[in-house]
């Protein structure tokens, strides 16, 4: 079953799902008269998480139904009608809220689609609009995309380490960061990969596959594991995963074969048994090993405990006989990166008198902290076998020279030069077209086949965990000259 990929989660709207300067810029801007000045802003992380070769983008199906469901109700306006400032003074006017309680989404935002890979510096989504209102977007656009790609990635990155065929259950609700990290770490991870999850909720809200086996105190409240798995298998009997560890594993195993005998007599197989602590690769060899002899060569073995890619790649080359791999803990808290670092800048902005655009740059220390100004799409050059070569951000708003090169921004000397008939695609697609929805979404599970492909085309060396491949992400050779310049007028020259 595939649900709607809108799921309605944000509606009624959640307009306040906001910081506080949003809304008082947003009211400096009504006052300066400049809240439609037309603005280009870039939502982009500036390195893959965890280490990693790549991310892979996701949040925004979610970001569409948040914006769709923007509006101010009359509770979002009361409640900012009182609050106040430091002096007492009414923080938002009347005539402001009302402004608020009018407003009408006019934005064009182009994004790149979830389930793509993406590189550092690149715009995942570009907002087009009225400054007030795009401004508007960014802390909601951001909260839900930095999540949901950080976990599509670590859900990517465990299905690399598991290999195409194993199976993955998502087992993290209750080590989530709340109800709603939970749910949405569970649609994050079926989209990078995970098979199914034992969040019911997140089954029922976006369609993915529920599974699951039962606890130790199913075990426990028999006090007898030949008892509990009877129960279980009476209960259950063409979907029983018994958990085999609560006394003594390979004991627990020949009690499971036991019960999967009898279960055989009535015309049942046992689907599987699951170990959860102690040696995982021993003891999956010797479970593997037992079973098979008793004939049970179908019965799957799943194992969980804190289990993660690296740790998941060991079990492997220490020969474990695991086909499922149930993953909590380290999957929905993104265990070792606790966030991905996406930000959201201003890029260009209409002049005054609307006689053309000014691009806008935040300088910082480091070049590679720098924003990228103009109106950027993101193109990506397939090789031969049609797999990514490199991509190129350009400024949309300028002409393409006829030869095209490629500049690192973070190393002005490495360069690459397109040859003319090079095959490419680009990777931000339109989504609303002033403020209305151009784009039909796909569903979660074509977005989970998307990923899936899409990792499939990145070379291994892009993809391993330690030390990966860099892939080429370059600036239009004329738009980092551009940057360049805007950097050098903007940068005081400092005297020695
Ligand atoms: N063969 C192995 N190689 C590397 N790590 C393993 C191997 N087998 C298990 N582990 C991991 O080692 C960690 C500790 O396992 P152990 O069974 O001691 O965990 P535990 O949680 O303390 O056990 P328990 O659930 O009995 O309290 C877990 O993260 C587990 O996944
Ligand atoms: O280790 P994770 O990757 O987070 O996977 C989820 C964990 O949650 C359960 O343990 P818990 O001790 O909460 O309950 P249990 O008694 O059912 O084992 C389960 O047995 C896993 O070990
Ligand atoms: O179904 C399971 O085995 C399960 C569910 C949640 C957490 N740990 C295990």
């Amino acid at each position: 079953m595939n649900a709607a990929p809108l799921s309605g989660l944000y509606a009624p709207s959640l307009a306040l799902v906001t910081d506080l300067y949003q809304l008082t810029m947003a009211y400096g801007y009504w006052q300066q008269g400049m809240q439609d000045r037309e603005a280009v802003f870039h939502l982009y992380f500036r390195k893959a998480p965890f280490a990693g070769g790549y991310a892979v983008a996701a949040g925004l199906a979610l970001a569409v139904d948040w914006v769709e469901n923007l509006h101010f109700s009359d509770d979002d306006l009361a409640y900012l009608g009182s609050l106040r400032g430091s002096k007492g003074g009414v923080m938002f006017p009347a005539e402001f809220l009302e402004y608020l309680r009018q407003l009408k989404f006019t934005c064009d935002i182009d994004a790149v689609a979830e389930g793509t890979v993406v590189f550092g510096n690149e715009p995942l989504i570009r907002v087009r609009g009225p400054l007030l209102q795009a401004q508007l977007l960014e802390t909601a656009l951001l909260t839900l995309v930095n999540f949901q790609t950080l976990i599509a990635t670590k859900a990517a990155r465990i299905r690399e380490a598991t290999g195409p065929t194993d199976q993955i259950l998502e087992f993290g609700l209750r080590r989530a960061q709340g109800f709603d990290g939970g749910l949405g770490a569970s649609r994050a991870a079926y989209l990078g990969g995970a098979d199914a999850t034992s969040n019911v909720l997140a089954g029922q809200r976006y369609g993915i596959p529920v599974r699951g086996t039962h606890a130790h105190s199913w075990v426990m409240s028999f006090g007898d594991e030949t008892q509990a798995f009877s129960a279980y298998a009476q209960a259950f009997p063409d979907d029983s995963v018994f958990l085999v560890d609560t006394y003594d594993t390979i004991e627990g195993v020949r009690r499971a074969i036991q019960v999967a005998r009898e279960m055989r007599a009535k015309g049942h197989e046992l689907a599987g048994i699951r170990l959860d602590s102690g040696d995982l690769a021993y003891l999956s060899r010797e479970a593997r090993a037992v079973l098979d002899e008793a004939g049970f060569t179908e019965t799957r073995i799943v194992a969980s405990n804190d289990l993660e890619e690296n740790l998941i790649t060991s079990l492997k080359q220490q020969g474990a006989r695991i086909d499922t791999w149930g993953v909590g803990t380290q999957l929905v808290t993104a265990y070792n990166q606790a966030a991905l670092g996406g930000v959201y800048k201003l890029a260009a902005l209409r002049k005054a008198d609307d006689s053309g655009w000014d691009f806008t740059i935040k300088l910082s220390e480091q070049v590679a902290k720098t924003s990228i100004p103009g109106i950027l799409q993101v193109r990506r050059y397939l090789n031969e076998y049609g797999k990514p070569r490199a991509d190129m951000l350009y400024n949309t708003a300028a002409p393409l020279p006829d030869q095209l090169t490629l500049i690192d921004p973070a190393d002005l000397t490495r360069r690459l030069a397109i040859k003319p008939e090079t095959k490419f695609r680009e990777l931000l697609e339109p989504v609303f077209r002033a403020g209305k929805r151009v784009l039909e979404l796909p569903t979660l599970a074509e977005s989970r086949a998307h990923a899936q492909r899409e990792v499939q085309s990145l070379d291994p060396s892009i993809r391993r965990f330690l030390n990966p491949h860099i892939f080429p992400v370059g600036l239009e050779k004329t738009l980092c000259e551009y940057r360049t310049e805007l950097i050098l007028e903007k940068k005081p020259v400092r005297g020695a």
